[in-house]
């Protein structure tokens, strides 16, 4: 990612804010410069150390950026388009983090010169709560970040914008701009509208509100229900075609559902909660489906207060580098066991050699040994 020199954020709010976090946390020796319409945001990303530099307008701070992302509303794309277009330098490359693309494709053909370099991106992360004091530099890690070329793409571009993804720790998917619409309409646009419509069901009737008696389940299905309205309503206009197409299959499954109740049909009742729970079963703690897979420890420590935060510290004395971890098991005064994810075969060497020959010496690859010691396992 250090093949950029200086990066231009426009929007600087959770997305924008929490990439040049992530920029900074990375190692990144460049100048990231901030704009926003909020005074106030820029502010707090200076205060925070997210960015070098803040402006209001974006027409000078383009002049000398070699990457310009764009982390505004989709709503408001038309209008950053055009404030840039006639100051963009040559050379640049333009990126954004909007979470539709095709529309996008559509507004960069209608303002941005012909020539320029634009790469689409959509980090899968975030966050019902939007605004730069949200931020964090670790929103990307793990996630994945949907990069959309066109016909008129660069693989240079590409490779830059993959390695600055990577630099981030997110993992960058490559797919074609109308492709990922229909993606992102199944598993985030028609979930944020299924969020909307049971958080509806305790709008007020009459005078009872059912609200003070929700628990975890209605918090964890109604969470998103909580985002940026604004933000959300252009979602749904500007991925129209998809977000219609995934009404008519939800209208199918309830009409399904409503008729097996209607006419008592137990055993599909029972067949359609089944095939929901192992769906939902079967969605991996951590975004993992389009990389290779974790390399995995297991440590089997004891169940004592501090044990964890000396685990981490060896490895992390050592810089190497925990892609996940996982508490296995903890029972009372006994062993436990950690399993602990790393991105290569070689960190996983290094981190078992030292944890072995150190304080934990009942540390195996992930497979190897750990039924032996941890009978609970089998
Ligand atoms: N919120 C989420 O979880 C995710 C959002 N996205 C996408 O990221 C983008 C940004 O979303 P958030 O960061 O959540 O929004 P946000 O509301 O936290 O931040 C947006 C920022 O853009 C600024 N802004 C608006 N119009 C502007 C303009 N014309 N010029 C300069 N600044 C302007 C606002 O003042 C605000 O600070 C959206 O396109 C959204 O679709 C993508 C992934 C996740
Ligand atoms: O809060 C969550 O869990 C989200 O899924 C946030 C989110 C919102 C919009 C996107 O385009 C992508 C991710």
């Amino acid at each position: 990612m250090q093949q950029f020199q200086e990066i231009l954020i426009i929007g600087m709010g959770l997305i924008g804010g929490s990439l040049s976090l992530a920029l900074k946390k990375s190692g990144y020796q460049g100048k990231i410069i901030g704009c926003d319409l909020s005074k106030e945001a820029l502010i707090e990303a200076k205060a925070m150390g997210a960015i070098d530099v803040a402006c209001e307008v974006p027409q000078e701070a383009v002049k000398n950026a070699d990457l310009i992302v764009i982390a505004v509303p989709v709503g408001y794309y038309d209008e950053v388009f055009k404030e840039i277009a006639a100051y963009l330098p040559k050379g640049v490359v333009i990126t954004d983090v909007g979470s539709i693309k095709g529309y996008v494709e559509t507004a960069v053909a209608r303002h941005l010169p012909k020539d320029i370099q634009f790469l689409g991106g959509h980090p899968m992360a975030g966050s019902e709560k939007g605004g730069i004091k949200a931020a964090t530099p670790f929103l990307y890690e793990n996630a994945y970040y949907f990069l959309t070329p066109n016909g008129n793409t660069r693989r240079d571009t590409i490779e830059k914008l993959e390695s600055l993804v990577k630099g981030i720790g997110a993992y960058p998917v490559i797919v074609e701009a109308r492709e990922h619409d229909k993606i992102v309409a199944q598993i985030s646009h028609i979930p944020h509208l299924a969020a909307v419509l049971l958080a509806s069901l305790l709008e007020k009737r009459n005078s009872t509100s059912y609200i003070p008696f929700v628990g975890g389940g209605f918090r964890d299905t109604t969470r998103i229900a909580a985002g940026n309205p604004n933000m959300w309503k252009d979602i749904f206009f500007l991925n129209k075609g998809e977000v219609l197409e995934g009404i008519k299959t939800l209208e199918g499954l309830l009409q399904d559902f409503k008729s097996k109740l209607l006419e008592g049909k137990q055993e599909e009742v029972l067949e359609a909660l089944e095939k929901a729970k192992s769906i939902r079963d079967g969605i991996p703690h951590t975004a993992r489906d389009y990389i290779p897979p974790l390399y995995d420890l297991i440590i089997d420590v004891q169940d004592r207060p501090g044990v964890l935060g000396e685990l981490t510290q060896v490895i992390g004395t050592n810089h190497i580098n925990i892609k996940e971890i996982e508490i296995l098991h903890a029972r009372e005064g006994e062993l436990g066991a950690v399993r602990i994810g790393f991105s290569s075969k070689d960190e996983q060497e290094k981190a078992l050699m030292i944890l072995k020959k150190g304080s934990f010496p009942l540390t195996y690859r992930k497979g190897e040994n750990e039924d032996v010691c941890n009978p609970q396992n089998s």
